[in-house]
């Protein structure tokens, strides 16, 4: 659908930030003042955002040469972080995360969106960027557009004091409770993520997918900045750093707020994101961030749904575990996409692939793989094995969601036996995909 005649795309420089401000306040409404908004750093990379500018005429301007002069105003905002490293199954490939997309609740359902979504793609094909992720505010906006639920994070309500299964060398580990400093902290924080995405467990080559990094100083500073503005009546952010012979292997950062009960103090420990590297760090850090006085239970933020502490709670029942959506994505360039990833057995398969936003990526693919090595896809007039839309292989490239179980929901259709459940089990991965924080 064509954005109607007044409406226009524009790139939006630095210097429209307050504009640009003024947009997001009206899409996600909030209590903090303006002065306190326009104070606050912004994660954005400015060459990577855009806006619509809504453009009528000014019956309070002076005409000139008998004309009236358009008044221009903004009314709608995206933008994109340059995931440069973004983690697929077994390889790191250049990602479009769209984010901070808005549209004034005047100027809403009349295609602006849809505008914006076809602006993010072009660019993303221009950039060399195969695939587009977000992390969606509602669920329903993004389907339509050919993107699919790739990760789900697990959320937990872990009593205090939960029994852990013990871990050997957990003891030996020593601990740092500190008040988060992004000048002390930053690296810490940056180096560990990073490391425990690219090898969650001991076996090389296995990443987890979706695990994106914080790229660019912008994201960096917005990741760990703390303004009082945004606690919710919650303390100071504070980490827990656990080392062995003085060398970091796992970290959260974590705020307590305490309420008192006639029964004594009920406070709850809200994490971030909870990395170690190995079991012992894992265990070390779990145990004391369920041991701190004056609580009685711990929420991380989101975690894999394989999360190591699933398997050494002893009565994981007791924590409340639900899943969320978590990272959607959207294959803007099929073929460059299925080649970029790794698949866990040989595959030779001719997939039908519908795409009616990007007509380009239509049509059958022949995707040829061996397992943990190279893939090549090319286009072909050969009968397909299996039909699916994009949004189906968005929901599966991550290698969380199966295929067989998208084609139980009658998403993915067979036309040669045995090619649904070889395709699934190649596509598969052996660790969760996950984003460990929202952007
Ligand atoms: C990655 C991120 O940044 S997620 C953040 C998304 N932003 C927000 O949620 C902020 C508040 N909401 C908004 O700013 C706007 O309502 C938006 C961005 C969600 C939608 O913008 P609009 O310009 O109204 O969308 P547009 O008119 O292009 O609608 C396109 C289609 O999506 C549908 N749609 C739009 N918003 C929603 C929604 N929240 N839920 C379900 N469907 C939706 C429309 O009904 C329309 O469907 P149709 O093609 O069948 O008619």
């Amino acid at each position: 659908m064509p954005l109607p005649d007044t409406y226009a795309l524009v790139d939006l420089p630095e210097s429209r930030r307050d504009e640009l401000l003024e947009i997001d306040r009206w899409a996600f409404p909030s209590s903090t003042s303006d002065e306190v908004a326009r104070s606050l750093p912004l994660p954005l990379s400015w060459d990577r955002t855009s806006g619509v500018v809504v453009r009528v005429p000014d019956p309070t301007a002076v005409p000139i040469d008998g004309a009236v002069p358009v008044r221009e105003t903004l009314v709608a905002i995206h933008s994109s972080y340059p995931f440069s490293h973004f983690p697929v199954p077994g390889a790191e490939i250049p990602v479009s995360g769209l984010t901070w997309v808005g549209v004034h609740p005047q100027h809403r359902r009349r295609g602006i969106l849809s505008a914006m979504i076809d602006q993010h793609f072009a660019d993303c094909l221009e950039r060399g960027e195969s695939v587009s992720a977000l992390t969606a505010a509602e669920a329903g906006i993004y389907g339509r557009f050919g993107y699919g639920p790739a990760a789900h994070d697990l959320r937990l309500t872990v009593p205090r004091g939960a029994a852990l299964r013990p871990v050997p060398g957990s003891e030996d580990l020593t601990v740092r409770i500190e008040t988060l400093d992004p000048a002390v902290h930053g690296d810490v924080v940056h180096d560990l993520h990073l490391q425990a995405g690219r090898q969650p467990t001991a076996a090389a080559g296995i990443n987890r997918p979706g695990w994106a990094t914080r790229e660019t100083d912008e994201l960096k500073t917005v990741f760990l900045d703390d303004p009082e503005a945004l606690r919710n009546g919650r303390e100071a952010r504070r980490i827990v750093i656990v080392e062995s012979d003085g060398e970091p292997r796992g970290y959260t950062t974590f705020r307590r707020k305490v309420d008192w009960s006639h029964t004594g103090p009920r406070g709850t420990v809200s994490t971030g994101e909870v990395v170690a590297l190995d079991p012992a760090a894992t265990h070390r850090l779990w145990s004391t961030i369920l041991d701190l006085d004056l609580t009685h239970e711990v929420e991380p933020l989101m975690i894999p749904v394989d999360d190591a502490i699933t398997s050494l709670l002893v009565d994981p029942r007791a924590a409340a575990p639900r899943i969320a959506d978590n990272v959607w994505v959207r294959l803007v360039d099929v073929p460059g996409a299925l080649a970029a990833r790794r698949y866990t057995s040989d595959l030779d398969v001719v997939l039908h692939v519908t795409d009616a936003r990007l007509p380009a990526n239509q049509g059958s693919w022949r995707l040829t793989a061996t397992a943990f090595g190279k893939a090549t896809v090319t286009r072909t007039d050969d009968a397909p094995d299996l039909s699916l839309s994009v949004a189906e292989l968005g929901t599966a490239y991550l290698g969380g969601t199966s295929l067989a179980a998208l084609a139980t929901a009658g998403r993915v259709e067979e036309h040669t036996d045995g090619a649904l459940l070889r395709t699934a089990s190649a596509f598969g991965w052996p660790v969760a995909p996950v984003c460990s924080w929202i952007f």
